[in-house]
């Protein structure tokens, strides 16, 4: 039925449109304690929110009548071919979010030719996710002691994970006030919030309990309630880091057979350390802003380290606030190989497990597709730095 030119039975879009519209979905379907360990971050936020609004301090320098609108959006990565700069970041318990948690995340990665990072303190263990994938994801490591570094390295090397990042920005938790307020810890409590949130949320705290995906398998043996505050026991002692240092740094690098990668490196000295010690690459992170409040911005650092590590050859990546198509595209214009995006994904988890995940890298692949188009430039390896400009201010 037609009026006026328009097809009345046709309806606007209900399907998210973008990452800011899987969040708001997301948001909906969490209870409170969960949405506050997804979104949250340390302290006063200042960290999380610089890393969004160093996007916006730069804008393009388009090209016109370049022809091009098929730009060629493949790169490597440690070596693996991928058709998409954008890595699913490493996320510890991700079955908060969705039961299959990081089995759907690596499978969404592989269906859309990128790769999923497995956290140590991942709600599905490494075995399990080799399993029902069929690509050689790669692992993240929290290496507490040597003992169960070294056992760890070996389940993921055995596993099939070519490809290992150790992260290096968490000496001890962030503070996350969010977290603890709605008490998800640590301690886990229940207060009459969070109760209340739970009960408000009967699908999510019927389906999580059933299939007892809510503890850091690798770590901690059953995934009930008991296993989750275990696990949050298991980081405070094994996760954090705090005696931590290059010595350990180099003994990983000996051990580890792959690509070794450290994720959570903020200035240029430490990448040029890194790369000294034999490292592959660096993920410039601040763990999302869930760390050391006042950290900078990821993007405002990238210059400065993939300065440092040229020289080298080290693959730079970056991560924290990659929330557009745009972002993406600026973050490789300023010296990343790819990006990975951490909470982005766990909203597409919450709102649709696997095809979630699916559907935010498609937002994500359109949004870069178009905007390399829009921008003129071929392709995500001939960005460099002369497609931005600073904004200037007023
Ligand atoms: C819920 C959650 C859990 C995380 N767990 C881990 C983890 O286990 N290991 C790790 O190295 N980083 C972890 N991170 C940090 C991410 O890997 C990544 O650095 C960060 O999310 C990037 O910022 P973005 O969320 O703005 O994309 C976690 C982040 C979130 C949001
Ligand atoms: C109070 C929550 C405890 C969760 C225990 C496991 C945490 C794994 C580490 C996740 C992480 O890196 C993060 O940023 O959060």
């Amino acid at each position: 039925m037609r009026a006026f030119g328009f097809d009345l039975r046709a309806r606007a879009p209900r399907a998210p449109l973008n990452v800011e519209d899987y969040r708001r979905a997301a948001r909906r379907r969490l209870p409170a304690m969960v949405r506050e360990y997804v979104d949250g971050g340390a302290d006063d936020l200042a960290t999380l929110a610089a890393n969004r609004s160093a996007f916006a301090r730069w804008e393009f320098r388009p090209r016109v009548l370049t022809g091009v609108r098929a730009p060629d959006l493949a790169t490597t990565v440690a070596g693996v071919e991928l058709d998409l700069p954008v890595l699913l970041a490493p996320v510890g318990l991700a079955g908060l979010a969705h039961w299959r948690g990081d089995v759907a995340a690596a499978r969404a990665a592989e269906r859309r030719g990128t790769r999923h990072v497995l956290s140590t303190a991942s709600s599905w263990t490494i075995e399990e996710v080799a399993a029902a994938t069929s690509e050689d994801h790669f692992f993240q490591l929290y290496p507490h002691s040597g003992e169960t570094a070294a056992a760890l390295m070996a389940r993921a090397w055995d596993a099939g994970n070519r490809t290992m990042m150790v992260t290096v920005d968490y000496p001890v938790r962030g503070n996350r006030e969010g977290e603890r307020r709605t008490g998800m810890g640590p301690p886990p409590v229940l207060t009459p919030g969070s109760v209340l949130s739970l009960c408000r949320h009967p699908a999510w705290t019927c389906r999580t309990l059933a299939h007892r995906r809510i503890s850091a398998r690798n770590l901690v043996a059953g995934g009930g309630v008991a296993a989750a505050v275990a696990s949050v026991e298991i980081q405070e002692r094994h996760l954090s880091q705090a005696t931590l240092d290059w010595d350990d740094l180099a003994w990983l690098r000996d051990r580890w057979p792959g690509r070794l990668y450290a994720k959570g490196v903020l200035t240029g000295e430490d990448a040029s350390r890194a790369a000294a010690l034999g490292l592959d690459g660096i993920v410039v992170s601040n763990h999302g802003g869930r760390q050391l409040d006042f950290a900078p911005a990821t993007l405002d650092v990238l210059p400065e380290i993939a300065a440092a590590v040229r020289d080298r050859g080290t693959e730079v990546l970056l991560d924290g606030g990659v929330r557009r198509g745009s972002d993406v595209v600026k973050a490789l214009a300023l010296g990343a190989r790819a990006v990975l995006v951490g909470r982005p994904y766990v909203y597409g988890l919450a709102v649709g497990g696997e095809a979630g995940v699916a559907g935010v890298l498609d937002v994500l692949r359109d949004e870069v597709e178009r905007t390399l188009v829009l921008l003129g430039a071929p392709g995500v390896r001939t960005l460099d730095p002369t497609w931005l400009r600073p904004v200037t201010a007023g």
